[in-house]
């Protein structure tokens, strides 16, 4: 392939990259070229609700990742979804608009990240959204990002939120204030009942700009660097290599699993690890790939009756059939479905000065998804650690672009983790034991009420925890002084000119809540630095 130059390469057009993709050519000043290693986002099922369904464990869309073996989960490894497809993992997820907390961002400022605290970062989340509630203090309206209240309600969910308030959790309106305590259904992101992935809010208003050129079917294998600068990326298409060069600045953005793997292809990242593969170093940073964090969601089911649950409707035939004419008809029903509708944040003990576990409660229940739901009436109170101290890695196997990277999450591996999931399955009893649900006779299917004490429930946690799809952390913001950080304040990689991530990597820790709208503002922020030092310049 002969060698195309632009000024601004993005790699990954996930969630970030479509955003980036979009404000970097809106001027029409520069030329942007998104490479995305998989497909165009033209399958029914990215734009139907329901289509993470069939989404996620399918070559056509996923990367089809798994963890290492951890010894956390008792030696289990998991599939790890990961978006491979314009819109990235936007187009598979489960469409949950969640900001996180107040706290967080300021956490974030507090370690030396200027324009980071929630007062810089709210009035970004409020610039790209066209959210239901119209344009207010906290709220914005008429922007890319499409924010609506599901479409659907579930008897026993409503229940819950009863019984959440009986036991201390009060309603919540609105999880995106910067508080986001309380319990009640999720905003999503979907337009008129269907999905609303980055590429639809996105790239899609941006594919006529002449100056702007997406390319599917694109891997990019390393940056190449000359003399500490990057100039450019290597690339597979089609198993072919070839080379895009960038005049002005390659933009990571391939999302936390797959950009340090990139960086690591590149030279940059821990000087030995690097070496002891027959990789030139070309920037020892040894932060690169370290600090995984991810939300470990424990799954309690709950065995019900004499409520509607998805479990019973769906094995019934003329009821799908309806559903699907619903859908067909009306844009309703449950094929507008999130997986989880019902949120609750809320604390686990007096050690935390904000909620730390978050529920996403699911009118039904599966072994794993991908599987079928069970054949009996039940629902699923998820519970996840919001911010998990145990850290894991990714770290690529080998030089060839095409293997898939070592993934270990090391969940549960610190004892305040274990003793919040012990606490976490103890929490998710208390709501199901409040009179609202005692008309449903819930029977703990999972774990088994049997379990009690902290080290039978860590224990178990281990059993029936697995992965909410929130990677973060790999390539993270920092001080200069810090020895992990991989990125300044505005995402620049150290020690290597023209070269920046942007993209859930970048977060120093994990945001209270679910990832991607986080991941977009990051984006919406890195597009403003990129602008600005390129008009300075
Ligand atoms: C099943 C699932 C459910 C989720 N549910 C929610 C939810 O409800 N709400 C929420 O807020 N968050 C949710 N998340 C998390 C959220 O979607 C992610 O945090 C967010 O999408 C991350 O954005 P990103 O840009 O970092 O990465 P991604 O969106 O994953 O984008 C990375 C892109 O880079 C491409 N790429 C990777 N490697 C290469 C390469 N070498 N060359 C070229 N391209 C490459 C990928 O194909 C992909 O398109 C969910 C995630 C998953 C997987």
């Amino acid at each position: 392939m002969s060698d195309q130059e632009f000024d601004f390469v993005v790699c990954g057009g996930g969630s970030a990259g479509c955003v980036l993709a979009n404000r970097l050519s809106e001027n029409g000043k520069y030329t942007v070229a998104l490479l995305e290693a998989g497909g165009k986002d033209d399958w029914i099922w990215f734009h139907i609700p329901v289509g993470y369904l069939f989404a996620i464990g399918n070559p056509r869309s996923d990367w089809l990742f798994r963890t290492e073996g951890t010894p956390g989960l008792n030696g289990r490894e998991l599939a790890y979804p990961r978006g491979k497809v314009l819109g990235g993992s936007s187009a598979i997820n489960a469409m949950i608009y969640m900001r996180g907390q107040a706290a967080d961002y300021d956490r974030w400022r507090d370690m030396g990240l200027d324009g980071w605290g929630w007062d810089d970062v709210l009035p970004v989340f409020k610039r790209h959204e066209d959210n239901w509630r119209g344009a207010g203090p906290l709220h914005g309206a008429g922007g890319e990002w499409r924010i609506e209240q599901p479409r659907l309600r579930w008897r026993v969910l409503d229940s819950f939120i009863e019984a959440a308030e009986s036991a201390g959790i009060p309603r919540s309106e609105d999880f995106n204030t910067g508080s986001n305590e309380g319990c009640g259904y999720f905003d999503v992101n979907q337009k008129r009942g269907r999905r609303w992935s980055a590429a639809r809010g996105f790239l899609r208003p941006a594919l006529g700009r002449p100056n702007l050129t997406v390319m599917t079917d694109v891997l990019v294998d390393r940056v190449l660097t000359e003399a500490g600068r990057a100039r450019g990326v290597g690339i597979l298409r089609g198993g072919v290599p070839g080379t895009i060069r960038a005049r002005r600045e390659v933009i990571l953005s391939a999302g936390a699993v797959a950009s340090p793997a990139i960086l690591e292809r590149s030279g940059i990242g821990d000087g030995g690890r690097l070496q002891s593969l027959g990789i030139a170093v070309v920037r020892d940073l040894p932060g690169v790939g370290a600090n995984l964090q991810d939300h470990l969601q424990l799954r309690p089911i709950y065995k019900v009756a004499n409520v509607p649950t998805m479990n019973m409707l769906y094995r019934s035939l003329l009821r799908r059939g309806m559903m699907g004419l619903e859908y067909l008809l009306l844009r309703r029903g449950a094929l507008t479905m999130a997986p989880s509708q019902l949120g609750a944040f809320t604390r686990s003990s007096d050690r935390h000065a904000t909620p730390n576990l978050q529920f996403h409660v699911q009118p039904l229940s599966l072994d794993k998804f991908g599987d079928a739901m069970h054949g009996f009436p039940a629902i699923t109170v998820s519970v996840c650690n919001l911010r998990p101290t145990s850290r894991g890695s990714v770290h690529i196997r080998s030089r060839d672009a095409r293997d898939a990277p070592a993934i270990a999450p090391n969940y549960l591996a610190s004892e305040e983790d274990r003793l919040v999931a012990a606490e976490s399955i103890r929490c998710a009893r208390r709501i199901m034991h409040q009179p609202a649900m005692a008309g449903y006779r819930p029977e703990e299917f999972r774990p088994g009420a049997h379990l009690e004490s902290d080290a039978d429930l860590a224990r178990v946690a281990g059993d029936i925890g697995t992965t909410i799809f929130h990677p973060v952390g790999t390539a993270r913001m920092g001080a200069a002084a810090d020895p992990l950080a991989v990125l300044d304040k505005d995402l620049r990689v150290f020690g290597v000119e023209g070269l920046r991530v942007a993209d859930a990597s970048a977060m120093p820790f994990i945001t209270s809540g679910n990832t991607n709208s986080p991941t977009i503002m990051i984006a919406e922020k890195a597009s403003a630095a990129i602008l600005q030092h390129a008009g300075a310049n």
